[in-house]
C-alpha cells in the first residue's frame, strides 16, 4: 500500500479578505500561521514520518510546509518547490473581493469561475503588472506555460507532469510523501486520483491546514482516504 499526505497551506490574508488569490504571492493570516502549526501537531500525534517534502513556489504554502515541519521536528527532510503544484491562476480576477464580485457579475457566472472545471476566469493581458512572466521566479517558464487565466482541467495538466514524473516515482521508492500545495491545484489532483467526473469534482472543497491522507494500492487506485483529526 503507498500512502502520501496533502495538506492545504493554512488561511492566507487574502482567504481573510475573500479576495481572489491565485498566483498572488499573499502571506499566512495569524489563524493560518496557528492551523500550519496545528496540522504538523496532529501528523505528529498520529506518528507521521516523511522522507520528503513537495511544495509550490508560493509562500503561503512554503510557510505552511515549514510550520509543519518544524512541530514533527522534521524540519532536516528534503524539500522540492514547483511552479506546477501552485494554485490555479486567476487570471483577472486575482485580487478582487469575492463578495464585490459576485455583485458585480452575479452570483451563478462566480460559481462557474469558481468551480466550474471547464470555465475560464477573465484573462490577464501580458502587460498586466500580474503576468507572471514579469516575476523572475517564472523566467524559465516558456511562453506557452505561463497562465494569462486557468481553468482547473487546465491547472491539472500542468500538476499531473509533477505528479507522474516526480511524486508517483517517490512513492514508488517506498518513501513518505507530503505534498503541501493550495485549495485548487490539489482538488484537481485529487479529481485525478480519485477518478471525479467533471460534475464531481464542482462539490469538491479542500479546507486549509486539515492534513488529508489518501492510500493507494501499487496501481494508483485510491482505497482509503481521510483528515486526520
Ligand atoms: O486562489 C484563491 O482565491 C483561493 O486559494 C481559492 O479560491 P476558490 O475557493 O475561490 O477557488
Amino acid at each position: 500500500m503507498l500512502k502520501i499526505v496533502l495538506l492545504r497551506h493554512g488561511e492566507s490574508v487574502w482567504n481573510q479578505e475573500n479576495r481572489f488569490t491565485g498566483w498572488t504571492d499573499v502571506d499566512l493570516s495569524a489563524e493560518g500561521v496557528r492551523q500550519a502549526r496545528q496540522a504538523g501537531a496532529l501528523l505528529r500525534q498520529h506518528g507521521y514520518r516523511f522522507d520528503v517534502a513537495y511544495t509550490s513556489v508560493l509562500k503561503r504554502a512554503i510557510k505552511t510546509l515549514d510550520l509543519a515541519l518544524e512541530e514533527m521536528d522534521q524540519l532536516w527532510i528534503p524539500v522540492q518547490k514547483s511552479w506546477r503544484l501552485n494554485e490555479r491562476f486567476y487570471g483577472a480576477l486575482q485580487g478582487l473581493n469575492k463578495a464585490e464580485t459576485i455583485a458585480r457579475y452575479g452570483a451563478e457566472q462566480v460559481r462557474k469561475w469558481r468551480r466550474d472545471p471547464l470555465e475560464h476566469p477573465p484573462a490577464l493581458a501580458p502587460d498586466d503588472p500580474r503576468y507572471p512572466g514579469h516575476d523572475a521566479r517564472y523566467a524559465h517558464l516558456t511562453a506557452r506555460e505561463l497562465p494569462l487565466t486557468e481553468n482547473l482541467t487546465e491547472t491539472l495538466a500542468r500538476v499531473l507532469p509533477y505528479w507522474t514524473e516526480t511524486i508517483v516515482p517517490a512513492l514508488r521508492r517506498r518513501q513518505q510523501v507530503l505534498v503541501c500545495a493550495h485549495g485548487n491545484s490539489l482538488r484537481a489532483l485529487v479529481q485525478y486520483i480519485d477518478h471525479l467526473t467533471d460534475a464531481e469534482v464542482t462539490q469538491l472543497d479542500i479546507p486549509t491546514g486539515s492534513p488529508l491522507v489518501i492510500e493507494l494500492d501499487d496501481d494508483l487506485n485510491r482505497l482509503q482516504q481521510y483528515y486526520l483529526t
